[in-house]
């Protein structure tokens, strides 16, 4: 039931651009020509207003080409950025349909490394390596050509020491792209394990272990010292071997120029003894036969890093275990609290970046709520349900459960038995190996599931807490009615006389300035701040809480579920008292109490 898989879009080299960089290389043949052609008639004496017309056409020309390469990297800069957008907004957007239950999912530090730092390399590799290319095919070609019809000894020397660099390069290359690889792996390794880490300080630090973390972090830090270092050597090894064939190439047609200029040689010249110009006009093109391949091999670093950052956000969008239907319904309707990867996505809207772009998508948002029909509660049905995590036993062979429109369901049962499991595979966010879920009467499928998440509310285990304001962290950047709806929501969830939870004050990373029972009200806050959620799924809403705080958030649950249809998975024997009915799912059979 996973769903299809996008593929990545392709980059488009915009071919005029880079030939137009390429061409303007060019413009050094016929500025060395007038220079050459200037001095040699200052030597045969027509003095130095010969070489006035010369040297402003030297000028136009040089004002040409940076006007044309301006213009190229210009234009490839912004296609360039556009396509890591899309290539990002495709990772990303494969991120959100991810299963919060996969574990096989980019670790949140990892993703983050890729997304925001790796993929910037992206960049300079698709704006420079491709006018390279041209400019290193294009330019020494056109040299030979000038070159060889005046001495084809200097012509040979460059064409013997030409093809030794791109078969160096190419050998460094090999090493380079696979170097490159894995010090990215290493760095979003790293990343991944500094941001966990991090998250579980307290943890550490309350158990004594933040003395062996910080080992192994810094034993991290040494083999990610390592790999940079080979990059660099490869990086460096390919610089010199470049430098040194064209020192030598470059060496060796100057020497070749002096003795035919001191007349010591007179070989090489197809006959003819080579004039001052001449040889200035050779001298002046042999280092700019080697410039492009220079720039080729400077890029090819880019190259290596650009690939190993493409690599990196093509294995994010992969496909693995995915949510039900459409992504960007999921992101935008489940009015989720859960701390996984889904509940990133849906974070990454919390705060004012995302609110000061939020007008246009709220519109659209609001009218598709509003267009949907009124309606009462809906039924939850679920027939032989089949499902097993993946290398482990049948949770479900065969479950079936009905709900009553507007009925209070407590989902009871051992740690294990599969209460979580169950919300989960109700709100879409796992597909079920076998069976049917229907809600409100409709098939929970592909087609149907975004619009159906548009009706649930879900509240998880460990609500997460973004490092926003409360307002923020409770609108989670959907579009409600601002200010009103969310002091509403906190009054609701009992919130409204805690001074930490009030709309404005800004909440740390996690959570921190609040308590836990603050935590989970301020969960039940964010359901509560969505009215259009008829189902309400929630997991273990008052496990680790005192019983008058637990009290507390049983009122405040019940009176946001009041007319609606919910289902709490919980241990609490006086939450599920207080529900029409309890199902313990340890047995797996229809419904043990009713107290409707
Ligand atoms: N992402 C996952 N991948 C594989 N197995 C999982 C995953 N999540 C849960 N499980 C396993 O599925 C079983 C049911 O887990 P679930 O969280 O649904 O139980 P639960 O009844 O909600 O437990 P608790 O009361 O402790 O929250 C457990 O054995 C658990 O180890």
């Amino acid at each position: 039931m996973s769903s299809a898989s996008v593929s990545p879009p392709v980059f488009v080299v915009p071919r005029l651009p880079a030939m137009v960089q390429g061409a303007a290389a060019l413009a050094w043949l016929p500025q060395a020509t007038l220079l050459a052609w200037a001095v040699q008639g200052m030597v045969a004496g027509n003095g130095w207003r010969a070489a006035l017309l010369p040297a402003a056409v030297i000028l136009v020309l040089g004002v040409l080409r940076a006007l044309a390469e301006a213009w190229g990297a210009r234009t490839m800069y912004a296609a360039a950025r556009s396509h890591l957008s899309a290539l990002r907004a495709g990772a990303i957007a494969a991120l959100a349909r991810r299963s919060p239950l996969d574990r096989d999912r980019a670790r949140s530090g990892q993703a983050a490394s890729v997304l925001a730092e790796q993929a910037e390399a992206v960049v300079p590799y698709l704006v420079r390596f491709q006018p390279a290319r041209w400019k290193a095919v294009l330019a020494p070609l056109a040299i030979l050509a000038a070159i060889a019809p005046l001495s084809w000894i200097a012509a040979l020397v460059l064409l013997v020491a030409a093809p030794l660099i791109p078969v160096f390069m190419a050998l460094v290359g090999m090493g380079a792209q696979a170097a490159s690889r894995a010090h990215m792996v290493e760095l979003g390794g790293m990343n991944a394990f500094l941001l966990d880490r991090l998250r579980g300080l307290a943890t550490l630090r309350a158990l004594d272990a933040v003395d062996a973390t910080a080992t192994r972090l810094g034993d991290t830090a040494q083999s990610l010292r390592r790999r940079t270092m080979a990059v660099l050597r490869i990086a460096f090894l390919s610089s010199a071997v470049l430098e040194l064939f064209s020192a030598l190439g470059v060496a060796m047609v100057a020497v070749y120029i002096g003795f035919s200029l001191l007349g010591t040689l007179d070989v090489g010249a197809w006959g003819a003894q080579l004039t001052l110009g001449q040889g200035l006009f050779i001298l002046l093109l042999a280092p700019a036969f080697f410039e492009p391949l220079r720039e080729l091999a400077a890029v090819w670093h880019d190259k290596a890093a650009g690939e190993a950052g493409l690599a990196g956000l093509r294995d994010l969008a992969a496909d693995g275990v995915m949510l039900i239907g459409d992504a960007n319904g999921a992101a935008a309707a489940v009015s989720a609290t859960v701390s996984t990867a889904v509940g990133s996505a849906v974070g990454s809207a919390v705060g004012t970046g995302a609110r000061a772009g939020s007008g246009a998508a709220s519109q659209s948002a609001r009218t598709a709520i509003n267009g949907l029909p009124a309606r009462s509660a809906p039924a939850v049905e679920v027939c032989a349900l089949q499902f097993a995590h993946a290398g482990e036993q049948a949770l479900f062979d065969g479950f079936s459960l009905t709900v009553r429109p507007g009925e209070h369901v407590a989902l009871l049962g051992a740690s294990g038995a599969g209460k979580t499991t169950l919300l989960v595979l109700l709100a879409g966010l796992l597909p079920a190996d076998g069976g049917a879920i229907r809600i409100g009467g409709v098939d929970l499928a592909e087609q149907s599931a975004a619009t159906l998440r548009r009706r649930m509310a879900w509240m998880g285990q460990r609500p997460h807490v973004f490092s926003a304001s409360v307002s923020d962290n409770i609108t989670l950047g959907r579009p409600v009615d601002a200010s009103l709806a969310v002091s509403d929501a906190l009054h609701l969830a009992e919130l409204g006389a805690v001074a930490q939870a009030q709309p404005g004050v800004m909440l740390a990373d996690g959570g921190h300035g609040l308590s836990g029972g603050e935590a989970v009200r301020l969960a039940l806050a964010r359901v509560a701040v969505w009215p259009h959620a008829d189902l309400l799924l929630v997991d273990e809403p008052t496990a680790h809480l005192d019983s008058e705080t637990a009290a507390r958030v049983t009122d405040a649950l019940l009176a946001l579920a009041r007319g609606k249809t919910l289902l709490v998975a919980t241990h609490d024997p006086v939450l599920a008292a207080r529900l029409h009915r309890a199902i313990d799912l340890s047995a797996r059979t229809t419904p043990q109490r009713s107290i409707a």
